[in-house]
């Protein structure tokens, strides 16, 4: 994985327009829909389980957001995996809030372990929530915020990559991108950025939309939102016109600049 296949992946989203299905909060579903039109892919949001089946058969990624979970929408959620499993189709998980309740907690170990291909998404507290006392740190998460720094989450995400043969992209002023076989570090992005609710969530939709197309890793998503983020908040006043300028940012992101502006080392 390098800078031109992370452009090539933009590429194939693009032109293949993938649809994705996201099982996701109330907070965010209208900012992570938007974000995956602007990229090029096609989001859905459903939840019921009279069409889960259904929508999972023709849909290119799935996406597990537990951000306002609830005991209906957990089983949904597991159901919709079990269908993500049987067509063959990659599972993100986004966390949101783990270790801020034993039920979020609990709820993500859980699709963890039910989903064959994964890419767990989240923020640094969440990552070491969710890895828990084996990975010996503890997190210091603020609700859906984190209070930690990526880098206190590496080793988190590495136990997380081998108990559940996954891909983890641990976000924040650098995200940290770790797969059985390597490690990436993106320095793109922007401070302005978790000033906006739902920057997460959008990057978890963007990396089902990029996983739809093939690319499984969780980096091409991080590095065209961290780039798209800081062209938009360059932009911006505040929070508030972030949050449109950064679906213009990705609507008008092309191959050269995401080269030029991307801050991307590799180890592993
Ligand atoms: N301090 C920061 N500097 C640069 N980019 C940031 C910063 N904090 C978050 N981001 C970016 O914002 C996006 C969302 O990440 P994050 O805030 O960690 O997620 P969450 O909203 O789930 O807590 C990612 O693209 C990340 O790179
Ligand atoms: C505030 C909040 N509460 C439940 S879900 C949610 C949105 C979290 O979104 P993100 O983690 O992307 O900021
Ligand atoms: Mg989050």
């Amino acid at each position: 994985m390098n800078t031109q296949t992370i452009v090539t992946a933009l590429s194939a989203v693009r032109a293949q327009k993938p649809l994705v299905l996201n099982i996701t909060n109330y907070v965010v579903m209208n900012n992570t829909a938007n974000g995956l039109l602007a990229v090029g892919a096609s989001p859905i949001m459903a939840h019921s389980r009279d069409e889960l089946a259904e929508m999972m058969a023709f849909s290119g990624a799935l996406v597990v957001n537990i951000g306002t979970l609830d005991s209906v929408w957990i089983e949904r959620m597991r159901f919709a995996v079990e269908q993500a499993n049987q067509h063959g189709k990659p599972v993100v998980l986004d966390p949101v809030g783990c270790g801020a309740s034993s039920l979020r907690t609990e709820t993500s170990r859980r699709i963890a372990e039910a989903a064959e291909c994964l890419i767990i998404r989240g923020n640094a507290s969440e990552i070491i929530a969710l890895a828990g006392a084996e990975a010996g740190s503890k997190a210091n998460g603020k609700g859906v915020d984190s209070l930690d720094a990526s880098e206190a989450a590496v080793d988190a995400a590495r136990y997380l990559v081998q108990h559940y043969r996954c891909s983890v992209v641990i976000s924040g002023e650098t995200d940290v991108i770790i797969t059985e076989n390597s490690e990436f570090r993106l320095h793109n992005g922007h401070a302005m950025m978790p000033f906006v609710t739902g920057m997460g969530c959008t990057l978890s939709a963007l990396t089902g939309a990029f996983a739809a197309v093939g690319e499984t890793t969780g980096l091409a998503a991080a590095a065209v939102l961290g780039v798209a983020g800081e062209i938009a908040a360059e932009q911006s006043a505040g929070p508030g016109s972030l949050q449109l300028n950064l679906l213009d940012a990705l609507y008008c992101l092309d191959a050269e600049t995401l080269m030029q502006r991307l801050k991307l080392t590799s180890s592993g």
